[in-house]
C-alpha cells in the first residue's frame, strides 16, 4: 500500500475538516478556518505536482473542502472522491480555473471557488515588467555584463526599442489585460489597440481622459481602437499582451499563422495560459526572425519548455511568477480559504468577485459570504446582500 502524504494538522479536533494541498503564503487563512472550527490540514510532500491519486489519498473518507492549485487535475475522479467524503466546496488558488471540469464539479454538487480581484494588479506589472525587458534588451545585456563581455560603451551595444508613441494591443482587455493596458499607456504614452469578445468601456474612458490630459498639456494625446479582429492587432501594435482565459476557443489562438501577420520586430508577451500559443510555431519564428522578442510566463506544457525555446535569445522566460507579490500570493490564499469556509458554513455568495477588499482587510472580521464562486449559478446558490 502506497505510503500516506505528509500533512501538517492544524486545530485537529476541529468539527470540518479541510485539505489544503499545498502550503500557501501568509497565515492569515490558517487562522480564519481553525477559529471557525476546520481541522485543517496541509500536505508538506516535497513533490511540486500532486496526482489524481494523491489528492485522492489526501481527501480521505470524510473532508468538507478543499483548497488546490492550478496544476491540478480536478475533474470527475476528484469531485466524485470529495463527494464520497461528504464535501461540498473546492476553491483554487488562482483566478484561472482551466485545470477544473465544472460540469464534473456540478454534477456531484461542489462549489467551485477562484481568486478574482487580488492579482489584477500584481499580474499586469509582471506583463509590463516583461515588455520593457523585451523592448530594452534587459536580460540579455544583464548576460553579457556576467560574463564579463562589457569592454566599454558602443554605439550599437544591445539597442532596442522606444516604447513612447508606439502602439500597445491587448487580446483579452478583462481585468488584467485592462490594467496592463492602463499602465502601458499612462506610463509610456502609447496608443492602444485591443481586441475582446465584449467593449471595455471604462479602459477606452481611461485613455481618452489621458489623450486630454496630454493635449491639454501641450503633449501629443495617445489614441485607442477596438478591433473588429485579433488580426488587426496583431498587424498594427509593437508591443502585443495576451490575456484572455484558456478555453477551447483561446487553444493555440496565436498559431504559425498568425505569428506571420506580425512586425518583424515586434514583441509578444503571455501571462495568460501557455496553450493559447502554439510554442513549438513560436520557436521556429523567433528563430527566423531574431529581432522578433518574447516575453513569457507560462508555458504549454509546464513545467517544460518546448524544444529550442531556451536557446533563443530573443526570449525571455519566467517561470509563472506573474501573481507572485507577498501582498497578492496571501491575499489570494484568504479568498481560496475563504471560499472553502464559506461553502461549508453555507454563507451567500458575495454580490461581486472583483470588489474582494472587505474580505483582505487585517483589522476585521471578513464578511459572511463566498468571494467568488465560478459555478453558484448552476448550483443555485444564493446571493449575498451586503
Ligand atoms: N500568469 C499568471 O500567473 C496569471 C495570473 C493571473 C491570471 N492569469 C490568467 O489570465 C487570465 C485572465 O485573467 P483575468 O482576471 O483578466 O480574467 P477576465 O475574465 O477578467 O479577462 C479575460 C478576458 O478575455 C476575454 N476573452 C475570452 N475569450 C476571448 C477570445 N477568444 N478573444 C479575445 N478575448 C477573449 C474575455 O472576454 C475577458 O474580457 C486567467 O484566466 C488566467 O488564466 C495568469
Ligand atoms: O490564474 C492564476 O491565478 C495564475 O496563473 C496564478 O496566479
Amino acid at each position: 500500500m502506497a505510503r500516506p502524504l505528509q500533512v501538517e494538522v492544524y486545530n485537529p479536533n476541529g468539527k470540518y475538516r479541510v485539505v489544503s494541498t499545498k502550503s500557501m503564503p501568509g497565515t492569515r487563512w490558517i487562522k480564519l478556518l481553525v477559529d471557525q472550527d476546520c481541522r485543517l490540514e496541509i500536505c508538506t510532500e516535497k513533490k511540486t505536482i500532486l496526482s489524481v491519486e494523491d489528492i485522492i489519498s489526501l481527501i480521505g473518507n470524510k473532508c468538507d473542502g478543499v483548497i488546490g492549485q492550478l496544476t491540478e487535475d480536478w475533474g470527475e475522479k476528484l469531485f466524485s472522491a470529495l463527494s464520497r467524503a461528504g464535501g461540498t466546496a473546492f476553491s483554487n488558488m488562482a483566478v484561472g480555473y482551466n485545470n477544473v471540469d465544472v460540469d464534473a464539479a456540478n454534477k456531484y454538487g461542489v462549489a467551485v471557488g477562484n481568486t478574482p480581484g487580488v492579482l489584477t494588479e500584481t499580474t499586469a506589472e509582471l506583463a509590463a515588467s516583461l515588455s520593457l525587458a523585451a523592448a530594452r534588451r534587459i536580460v540579455e545585456a544583464d548576460e553579457f555584463m556576467r560574463g564579463g563581455l562589457y569592454d566599454g560603451w558602443l554605439p550599437h551595444l544591445f539597442v532596442g526599442n522606444l516604447l513612447k508613441g508606439q502602439t500597445v494591443g491587448v487580446i483579452g482587455a478583462g481585468r488584467i489585460g485592462s490594467a496592463y493596458a492602463r499602465m502601458m499607456v499612462e506610463g509610456f504614452k502609447m496608443n492602444l489597440i485591443y481586441f475582446d469578445l465584449y467593449q471595455s468601456t471604462r479602459l477606452e474612458k481611461f485613455v481618452t481622459a489621458y489623450g486630454q490630459f496630454l493635449k491639454a498639456n501641450g503633449e501629443q494625446p495617445v489614441k485607442w481602437r477596438r478591433a473588429s479582429s485579433m488580426d488587426e492587432v496583431l498587424r498594427e501594435a509593437d508591443v502585443i499582451s495576451l490575456h484572455p482565459v484558456l478555453d477551447k476557443t483561446t487553444y493555440h489562438l496565436v498559431n504559425k499563422e498568425r505569428l506571420g501577420k506580425m512586425k518583424k520586430e515586434a514583441i509578444l508577451i503571455n501571462c495568460s495560459r501557455g496553450p493559447v500559443i502554439d510554442e513549438a510555431a513560436l520557436v521556429d519564428h523567433l528563430r527566423q526572425n531574431p529581432m522578433f522578442r518574447v516575453g513569457l510566463d507560462v508555458f504549454e506544457e509546464e513545467p517544460y519548455m518546448k524544444p529550442g525555446l531556451a536557446e533563443m535569445k530573443n526570449a525571455i522566460v519566467v517561470p509563472h511568477i506573474a501573481s507572485a507579490s507577498k501582498w497578492t500570493r496571501e491575499g489570494m490564499a484568504t479568498l481560496a480559504a475563504l471560499n472553502v469556509l464559506g461553502k461549508i458554513k453555507n454563507y451567500p455568495i458575495w454580490a461581486d468577485p472583483n470588489r474582494v477588499d472587505p474580505f483582505l482587510n487585517e483589522n476585521s472580521t471578513p464578511p459572511p459570504a463566498c468571494p467568488s464562486i465560478v459555478n453558484s449559478k448552476a448550483l443555485g446558490l444564493p446571493v449575498s446582500k451586503l
